[in-house]
């Protein structure tokens, strides 16, 4: 039986890793996390999936037991701002998109749609997210009383298993290092063995196979498997196997970021749930309310913006809370590495891919890798089987994420700058060219959008594509022999359900203290 695991990397992907395969393993499980305590973990990664849920659940955590200790807030949506012009917005929400007489809402809203904003006139969210309300009620119960939130039908299933099931209300956003010192005090709790230290060599036996890493300061450490989670860098997967990285750059352009961590009184400003992303003359910046300070940052592509005039750029857009605060500047690795799992070693984390943050994908793609790598766990015979499978689910998750940022860029009105212009005739992945086409006519479904699990929905889809407003849509021709008073109906009900709600929720600040 393999069961000797050695996980190279104490950041997010590091810890994640470590204290699911123990919430999964038990004691079946010996596993040893080596980190190095001078090379520091990227630690941005604030925003995610609604998901991640499944992960807490997984481990036997409640929101009352980390969210407080990881300063986390609810993300009841991205909210992307300036993308078609100046003074647009528009909300992608964690909301599942009605369908009436066999037409998603969206086709409806084309057609006959009451007001000028597809989200406020398809989904409650948005009005909700408008007025800063939490997706619960001060009693704990969720603003949608159809998820059946204690029901266990749901329970062991992989995300992939249950997309399009449900659609939970919201994801979270917290301070990246303090889950993974979280996840650290769980992990230690149970049996990790914890090693501070720094890898300087990978061993390799006669096969090309790791047979020990060698620290600093405590010798050999071996395993049966190694997980590389150090980072851009891939010490292991990169580095010592030379597995080669396919980047991304040619389609997302985006290879810099520029942070700033803004301490702020959230009870003055109160909390918008949910992230924003405001498009920039080079990029765009994320701004993540977070409990005790905001999360800032701008993405852009240096060969449209020097570092400088980035940090510049977002000083300004934060304002005054700024001037104290110190920059973390970031070189990002776009792509994925080839095969993620090769011989014994596999890579999760940013060691594994990344694509820039739009969507928050960084740590899905982590949760996603961990589930994908549980069920395939090796035995002893090494059936190649179970790496194949492994490799594949990763690379689609990836690649299918790809396309849907791609998107953005493509289906974005503005195109004021250069760099705005420059997306409009840079070359997108083929499939991606041939499924917009048929979106034209059709608004995107789980047939016509990227062929296997990436993690997004197809209304993810739909919003992006009338929210950008620069592809033209048009509604089903089959509307037109339709009776539309159905759909008519379910506008008017969502805008008396919204009304009741914005009228008894309470503010998402109010809540948090509440929780805290
Ligand atoms: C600008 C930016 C914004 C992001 N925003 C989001 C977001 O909003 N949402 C989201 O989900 N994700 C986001 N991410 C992604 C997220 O930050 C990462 O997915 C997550 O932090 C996982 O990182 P990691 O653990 O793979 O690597 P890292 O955090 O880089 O950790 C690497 C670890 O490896 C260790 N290490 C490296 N070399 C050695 C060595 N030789 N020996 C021993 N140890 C070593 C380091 O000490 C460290 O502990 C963002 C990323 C970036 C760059
Ligand atoms: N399964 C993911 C997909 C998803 C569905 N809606 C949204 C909205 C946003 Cl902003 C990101 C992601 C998603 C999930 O439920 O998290």
């Amino acid at each position: 039986m393999l069961n000797r695991v050695v996980i190279v990397g104490g950041g997010t992907a590091g810890w994640m890793t470590a204290s699911y395969f123990k919430a999964a393993f038990g004691e079946r499980i010996d596993i040893t996390l080596v980190e190095s305590g001078s090379v520091g973990a990227v630690g941005v990664g604030e925003a995610t999936f609604s998901d991640i849920r499944h992960f807490f659940e997984f481990l036997g955590l409640k929101e009352k037991d980390w969210m407080p200790a990881c300063n986390a807030t609810y993300k009841l949506a991205v909210r992307f701002e300036n993308w078609r012009q100046p003074g647009h917005y528009f909300y992608h929400p964690f909301e599942q998109m009605r369908s009436v007489n066999g037409f998603p809402l969206t086709d409806w809203w084309l057609k006959n749609g009451p007001t000028d904003r597809f989200d406020k006139d398809c989904f409650v969210m948005a009005s909700v997210i408008d007025a800063g309300l939490s997706p619960r009620h001060r009693d704990g119960t969720l603003i949608d009383q159809a998820f059946d939130e204690d029901g266990n039908e749901m329970q062991g299933l992989t995300m992939s298993e249950h997309q399009g099931k449900t659609q939970f209300p919201y994801a979270y956003q917290f301070e990246a290092a303090l889950l993974a010192k979280y996840l650290t005090r769980y992990s230690v709790e149970r049996g990790v063995k914890h090693i501070v230290d720094d890898v300087t060599k990978v061993e390799l036996d006669e096969r090309g196979w790791i047979s020990a890493v060698k620290t600093a300061e405590h010798g050999d450490i071996t395993g049966d498997v190694y997980i590389d989670c150090t980072g851009f860098r891939g010490v292991l997967i990169n580095q010592a196997l030379e597995e080669p990285f396919i980047s991304y750059q040619d389609t997302l352009p985006n290879d810099s970021a520029v942070a700033l961590q803004v301490p702020m009184d959230m009870e003055r400003r109160g909390i918008r749930p949910c992230t924003t992303a405001t498009a920039q003359d080079a990029g765009w910046i994320w701004t993540i309310p977070l409990t005790g300070r905001v999360g800032t940052g701008y993405v852009y592509a240096k060969d449209y913006l020097s570092p400088e005039d980035a940090e510049r750029t977002l000083r300004e857009f934060v304002g005054p809370a700024a001037a104290d605060v110190e920059a973390n500047h970031i070189k990002m690795r776009i792509g994925r590495t080839r095969n993620s799992w090769v011989k014994n070693c596999v890579a999760i984390g940013l060691s594994s891919g990344f694509v820039e943050p739009l969507e928050s994908t960084g740590i899905f793609f982590i949760h996603h890798a961990i589930e994908q790598l549980a069920k395939n766990f090796p035995g002893e015979d090494w059936n190649p089987a179970h790496r194949d499978l492994y490799n594949n689910a990763i690379a689609h998750v990836m690649d299918g994420v790809r396309e849907f940022l791609v998107l953005h860029y493509v289906a974005a009105k503005r195109s004021d700058t250069q760099y705005w212009r420059d997306t409009k005739t840079r070359a997108i992945p083929d499939s991606l060219a041939e499924r917009i086409e048929k979106w034209k006519v059709q608004l995107p479904d789980s047939e016509s959008i990227f062929p296997y699990y990436h993690g997004l929905p197809a209304y993810s889809y739909m919003c992006i594509l009338l929210g950008m407003g620069g592809i033209d849509l048009a509604p089903s021709p089959a509307l037109a022999l339709s009776d539309p008073s159905a759909a008519l109906q379910e506008f008017e009900l969502i805008r008396e359900k919204t009304e009741r709600l914005v009228k008894v929720l309470p503010k998402a600040y109010d809540y948090f203290t509440q929780l805290g």
